[in-house]
């Protein structure tokens, strides 16, 4: 399979500091890829490698099936990107900033009606953009980023600082982008909740290295999944259970079982038939929240 970008042992040194340390990214045409790690994983690192804005200590990047450092300008032309804050002149209307960038990129003039309607800007466009609200202005950031017609799209952390409402409006519009624009988009966050809702694939990078990479499914199934029970006396059918063959631990007055949920049945009759009184009996299962976590406090690589 080729992969839009595809980054094959990619790092980067500061002196002797490794941000990034080989990585192998493959994002796949269409969709949202979401590149997740807490702060300082080096997510923006690698975004300033793929736009070609630092160059890698070791490694190749290719974009569109092309290495980036033989074909930079080609493969830039079809890539927008927005990373860190957009730069925008606040007593100019959010028309004429895009204007400017316009002529920057040679795009047609027909283009900035366009990109308005994908951001949802068009009632705001001759208003100062010192008015707009900080979700506005990440969406006039977006909307140059798409001056030019890109197929793909790299915004790094475009979330950052927004309200609630600015989160929702800038994750609607970036999961409408491959649907309705065919654009590819490559985002990158510290929160999880904010990326599960959007991508399809994701990245985690934990300092500098790539733990994980697959669907959102995919990473479930990393999670530890068994059944929970609550039984009394919980030392007696802890020590049934064991007897019996399971594998378990105490949590409070829970048991978690090390089996799968199918058993819940056979778990609850060995125990009620045992004389034990069972007051709860689920399938458990870790969170993705949880396997993020557990990944990126330092724990085992996936
Ligand atoms: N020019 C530089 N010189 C030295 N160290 C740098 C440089 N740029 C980044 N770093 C360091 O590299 C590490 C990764 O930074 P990077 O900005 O890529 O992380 P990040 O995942 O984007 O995090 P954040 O969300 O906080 O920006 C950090 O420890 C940062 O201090």
């Amino acid at each position: 399979m080729s992969f839009l970008v595809e980054t094959k042992h990619l790092s980067k040194s500061f002196k002797s500091f490794y941000p990034v340390k080989g990585i192998d990214l493959k994002v796949k045409r269409g969709g949202v890829y979401g590149f997740l790690g807490p702060n300082g994983a080096g997510k923006t690192t690698t975004i300033r490698m793929l736009l070609g804005l630092i160059q890698p200590t070791q490694g190749t990047i290719s974009i569109f099936g092309k290495d980036v450092r033989k074909h930079r300008l080609e493969i830039l032309n079809k890539v927008g990107s927005m990373v860190e804050s957009p730069s925008y002149y606040g007593h100019l209307s959010g028309y004429e900033n895009l204007e400017i960038v316009r002529k920057l990129r040679g795009a047609a003039k027909r283009d900035i009606g366009h990109v308005l309607g994908i951001v949802r800007l068009q009632e705001w466009q001759h208003k100062k953009v010192k008015t707009y609200s900080l979700g506005m202005k990440q969406r006039l950031g977006i909307a140059q980023a798409l001056l030019g017609n890109p197929e793909l799209l790299i915004l790094d952390e475009p979330t950052n600082g927004l309200d609630p409402a600015g989160i929702q409006e800038i994750r609607e519009l970036i999961t409408r982008l491959p649907v309705e624009q065919g654009i590819t988009v490559l985002v990158s966050s510290h929160i999880l909740k904010e990326i599960e809702l959007m991508a399809s694939e994701v990245g985690i990078i934990y300092k500098g290295e790539l733990l994980f990479q697959g669907s959102l499914s995919e990473l479930r199934s990393k999670g530890y999944s068994g059944i929970r029970v609550a039984a009394a006396p919980v030392e007696e059918s802890a020590a049934l259970l064991s007897r019996l063959g399971y594998t378990l631990k105490r949590d409070g007055d829970h048991l978690l079982i090390d089996a799968p949920s199918e058993r819940i049945s056979t778990i609850n009759q060995d125990l009620v038939l045992a004389g034990f009184r069972v007051s709860h009996l689920s399938e458990s299962k870790e969170s993705l929240e949880d396997i993020f976590l557990n990944m990126t406090r330092g724990g085992e690589s996936w």
